[in-house]
């Protein structure tokens, strides 16, 4: 992410700092870990610069990413990253989904949702316990950008019948991801950051940047 490249609003230089657009303190940590080494772009997170969350008021996490980046583009003048993202759980129609943070009423209360999600699946056996989390990270060269970068990550697993670990943020306690036989919270974070619905996004979304300076 050191070049520079042209698009329909003119040229974009990403020798610059960009805002993320997130007030969850797990995420950020892993978006740091995520974008650490990307050389050339200097990256604040929007808690850093004063500015507030965006209301959240999209149907769709790909609608609630794009307001979040445009309101931190907005407030900073900066680009911005934005991430909606979400735990799916097909016994529950999808539910928590768009509403994972404030699933069990108040915002961000990770064991109360966790307790919530338990609880609606108690009789659920096992092997109907499918879910998964899906991430879509949106960047906006400024709050105007007619062409924003859009990537999806998805993540595959079951929910298991009581938390373990202590890693991670959310509902990992309580995520088996396919392929690994503990909870996401029991994974390395570098495993994590490497099959989770958040790293496969960024991963899409840098091959993007790629092609785009490659292709401009
Ligand atoms: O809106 P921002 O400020 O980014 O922070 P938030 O926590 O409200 O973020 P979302 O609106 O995208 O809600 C996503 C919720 O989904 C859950 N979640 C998302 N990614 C997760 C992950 O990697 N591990 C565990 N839970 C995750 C967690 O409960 C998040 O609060
Ligand atoms: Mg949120």
């Amino acid at each position: 992410m050191t070049s520079t490249a042209s698009t329909a609003t003119g040229p974009v230089s990403t020798r610059s700092r960009w805002v993320i657009a997130s007030s969850n303190a797990g995420k950020l940590r892993e978006f740091r870990e995520l974008l650490g080494g990307d050389g050339g772009v200097e990256f604040v997170t929007q808690g850093e610069l004063g500015v507030d969350d965006a209301e959240e008021t999209g149907l769709s996490f790909v609608e609630n990413a794009l307001l979040k980046a445009r309101h931190a583009a907005r407030a900073t003048g900066l680009p911005a990253l934005g991430d909606d993202s979400g735990l799916c759980v097909d016994a529950l129609g999808g539910a928590p989904g768009l509403y994972s943070a404030r699933y069990a009423g108040g915002h961000g209360n990770a064991a109360a949702n966790i307790d919530k999600l338990l609880t609606a699946l108690a009789e659920v056996p096992e092997t109907a316990r499918r879910a998964h989390f899906i991430a879509v990270i949106v960047l906006l060269q400024h709050a105007e950008d007619p062409q924003p970068l859009i990537a999806q990550g998805v993540w595959p697993g079951r929910i298991l019948s009581t938390a373990h670990g202590d890693g991670g943020f959310g509902y990992d306690p309580v995520f088996r991801p396919d392929g690994h036989d503990c909870s996401a919270a029991q994974l390395d974070p570098l495993v994590k950051n490497r099959i989770s619905h958040r790293g496969l996004a960024l991963a899409s979304l840098k091959r993007q940047l790629t092609n785009l300076y490659a292709n401009p």
